[in-house]
């Protein structure tokens, strides 16, 4: 069976996404262009809260916008009932620009500047997730000066190492991320911020890393903080409101990857923190957790136009694209593996295995290592499947290639969400020299 994401082939033996063909898509839209089945977004967000409804616990789902930011999305996530975490002024600035409301947002990230922390308190940021001791003191001091109580969460790297590629690790102990446990920098940051009433110590905050399939980790990490709420409760006699335990829930990228579903990974979250209250006796806080990739990861396919080839006998056949890693930063960054297939041949059979090779001028710019394909010829369409998460949200303008379109489609219908960038936009920050100098060669 070959994978088609979350797609289909349609009579004329195109690939459909969403009732939509994607061979008209690329035609209308031009490429690379990013495709996002919004039924398979609405279908992972629900998958959460449903699981959670189910169990009847008090959680919030909070979308990661990191994964994926744009203002469709941000809405998108309002109409599913999520919670946003932004990581940045400008996610948050996205956010706000899409009308989603501030007390539902939660705001991140390792170094937050002052500019960026007084804009989330002043739009009423429903909380913080404070990373450092530097934060915690802007905040007081924020705090102080607007007359305002911050609710905030503090994020602790309970030392573990979650199994997934040492770039996305964040739960380990040498990790630039929130408040260590070993060193005692928890209970400091938990005692400052008991200390100032401009402080509303909401709850704790842990991420152990992302696209990780395996629950143990999650299990783990629960484990010690509840290990840590039980110390506090006793030395400090603090209850926490809120445990949030990040995101980091894999998604199947390949037929070859294993899959958890959403239901499962979440039941055993849930089992594991009812086991910790009860066997602590303490007070059963709020689950809230933070998808990023399983929310739009598997929805999301990008389509490129095949250009040239390369076969060297015996070596390897390159297929180049119109892209590569500006739209795709992941295969060069984390060696991640992807599927392919010609988006107007499913019906062919494969023929041939090549390399599919992007435009930029870096020998790594590789997007698959090997794919089997029919036989291609230039023009056609390759789609290249669960490209939803982090991809166009790292995409860059290396070699000054404008960013791609990003569409969103559903019942039959295709939406512009993100316009093409053209070359005038890129140079648009760009000023030219202010001194003129003629030289005659
Ligand atoms: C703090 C935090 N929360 C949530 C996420 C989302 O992770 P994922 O996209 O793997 O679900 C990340 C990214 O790893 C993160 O750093
Ligand atoms: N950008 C990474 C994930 C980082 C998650 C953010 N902490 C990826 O593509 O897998």
């Amino acid at each position: 069976m070959v994978f088609l994401g979350s797609g289909n082939m349609n009579s004329e033996g195109h690939l459909e996404i969403g009732d939509v063909d994607t061979v008209d898509l690329a035609k209308e839209f031009g490429t690379p262009l990013y495709v996002y089945d919004v039924a398979k977004i609405r279908e992972q967000a629900t998958a959460y809260l449903s699981t959670f409804k189910k169990r009847n616990v008090t959680a919030k789902v909070a979308y990661a916008s990191k994964a994926f930011s744009c203002i469709a999305m941000v809405q998108l996530m309002q109409q599913e009932g999520l919670h946003l975490d932004v990581v940045s002024g400008g996610e948050l600035f996205t956010a706000l620009q899409a009308g989603f409301p501030a007390t539902h947002i939660h705001f991140h990230g390792n170094n937050k500047s002052i500019e960026e922390l007084t804009a989330a308190v002043e739009e009423g940021v429903g909380s913080i997730v404070v990373d450092n001791f530097y934060e915690l003191d802007c905040l007081k001091s924020i705090g102080e000066s607007l007359n305002r109580v911050i609710p905030i969460q503090l994020r602790i790297t309970p030392g573990i190492e979650a199994h997934t590629h040492e770039y996305i690790l964040t739960g380990q102990e040498d990790s630039k991320f929130g408040f260590d446990l070993i060193s005692k920098q928890a209970d400091q940051a938990l005692h400052e911020a008991l200390s100032s009433s401009y402080i509303d110590m909401m709850g704790i905050h842990c991420h152990i890393g992302s696209q990780i399939f395996e629950s143990d980790g999650f299990v783990m990490a629960i484990r010690k903080i509840f290990d840590l709420l039980e110390d506090w409760s006793e030395s400090f006699g603090y209850e926490a409101r809120v445990v949030n335990l990040g995101g980091g829930f894999g998604i199947a990228y390949t037929t070859n990857d294993k899959k958890i579903s959403i239901e499962e990974m979440m039941n055993v979250v849930v089992d594991e923190v009812q086991d910790q209250v009860a066997e602590k006796s303490l007070a059963m806080p709020e689950i809230w957790i933070e998808p990023g990739r399983s929310i739009v990861g598997e929805a999301g396919t990008t389509l490129y136009t095949v250009g040239s080839e390369k076969r060297i006998p015996g070596v390897r056949n390159y297929l180049a694209v119109d892209g590569g890693m500006t739209d795709n930063l992941r295969p060069a960054l984390y060696q991640a593996k992807y599927e392919a297939v010609i988006a107007n041949r499913l019906s062919q059979k494969n023929t041939q295995t090549v390399s599919i090779a992007g435009k930029c001028c870096e020998s790594g710019d590789m997007l698959i290592q090997e794919v089997s394909l029919p036989k291609t010829s230039q023009g056609d369409i390759l789609a290249m499947f669960c490209t939803g998460a982090y991809g166009y949200s790292m995409a860059n303008n290396y070699n000054r290639l404008p960013r791609p379109a990003v569409v969103f489609v559903e019942e039959g219908e295709a939406q512009l969400v993100v316009e093409r960038e053209t070359y005038r936009d890129l140079v648009h920050l760009d000023r030219p020299l202010k001194k003129t100098v003629v030289t005659s060669f």
